[in-house]
């Protein structure tokens, strides 16, 4: 039988207080897991915690900078000794910049890298080695359409996920052996707080012409939403997928197929 279930394991989503964070802890939740998330604030943590307990979920939440190479070392820890060693990491949490890059500042460009692609080797690091001793482990890497295309005012964004998207493979040759599957999962556009100012309505009530031209380059013709994402992050993270190692699995509508639409 093929095995989706997560039962017995613990899972560490990072940034997962709302949108595709949230979604995926949510369905590995569903599927057996112990969800274990982190956020910047308090605030966003308990915001996190009671959309948990909404659905009937006990998650454990923490405030924890994944910039921050000694508070993600002290959080693993604790999340080992109150929860037990994660299983499954989902490098999750992420911010995007759309500012044209001759007007971008060299702070600003860092700050992307550093919370984008600093952050997922930071708390990879620091699971890892419980990962070789138990003799599994699982981590999934949120890249994006930018991982594989550029687009006006991404610069920081796209050089941070293409950076990921080849940190997944050099996790998956470097800990493979071990029994460790890193992957990651290129979402499309999906509808969240991160892309609603590419979505809000025209003073005229129109659509915003970035989301009539999503909409167009999208074969799936609708914007993904974070439901969309469960299935792909529950096989990364089950037994499903043992022998899938270094892939981004793109989970985008159709776009990375598609030329676009005849004009
Ligand atoms: N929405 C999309 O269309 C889309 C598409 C592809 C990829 N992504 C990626 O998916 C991930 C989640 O994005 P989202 O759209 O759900 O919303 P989001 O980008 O707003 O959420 C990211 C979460 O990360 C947290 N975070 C930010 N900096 C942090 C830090 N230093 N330490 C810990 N947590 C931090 C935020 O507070 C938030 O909870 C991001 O990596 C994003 O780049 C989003
Ligand atoms: O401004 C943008 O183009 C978007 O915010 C994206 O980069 C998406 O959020 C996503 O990452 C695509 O996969």
């Amino acid at each position: 039988m093929v095995n989706f279930s997560l039962e017995g394991k613990v899972a560490l989503v990072t940034g997962a207080s709302y949108g595709i964070g949230f979604a995926i802890a949510t369905a590995f939740a569903k599927a057996g897991a112990t969800i274990v998330f982190n956020d910047i604030k308090q605030e966003l943590v308990d915001k996190g915690l009671a959309a948990y307990e909404a659905e009937g979920i006990k998650a454990y939440g923490y405030v924890c900078d994944v910039t921050n190479e000694e508070q993600v070392n002290a959080f693993v820890a604790q999340v080992e000794k109150e929860v037990g060693v994660i299983d499954i990491l989902v490098n999750n949490a992420g911010i995007i910049k759309r500012i044209p890059m001759v007007e971008m500042t060299a702070a600003e460009f860092r700050q992307v890298i550093d919370i984008d692609l600093n952050g997922p080797f930071i708390v990879s690091k620091a699971v890892i080695p419980s990962m070789i001793k138990k003799g599994h482990g699982k981590i999934i890497n949120i890249c994006s359409m930018m991982s594989e295309l550029g687009r006006e005012t991404v610069s920081a964004y796209a050089a941070a996920k293409g950076g990921l998207k080849m940190l997944t493979r050099n996790i998956a040759s470097e800990y493979g052996e071990y029994n460790i599957q890193c992957n990651g999962i290129g979402p499309g556009y999906i509808a969240t707080p991160q892309t609603a100012p590419l979505r809000e309505r025209q003073a005229d009530g129109s659509r915003h012409p970035f989301d009539a031209f999503i909409v167009a380059k999208t074969p799936a013709a609708r914007w993904g939403t974070p439901e969309d994402l469960m299935g792909p992050a529950v096989f990364l993270a089950s037994d499903a997928s043992n022998f899938v190692n270094g892939h981004v699995l793109y989970v985008d509508g159709g776009i990375l197929a598609y030329i676009g639409k005849q004009p």
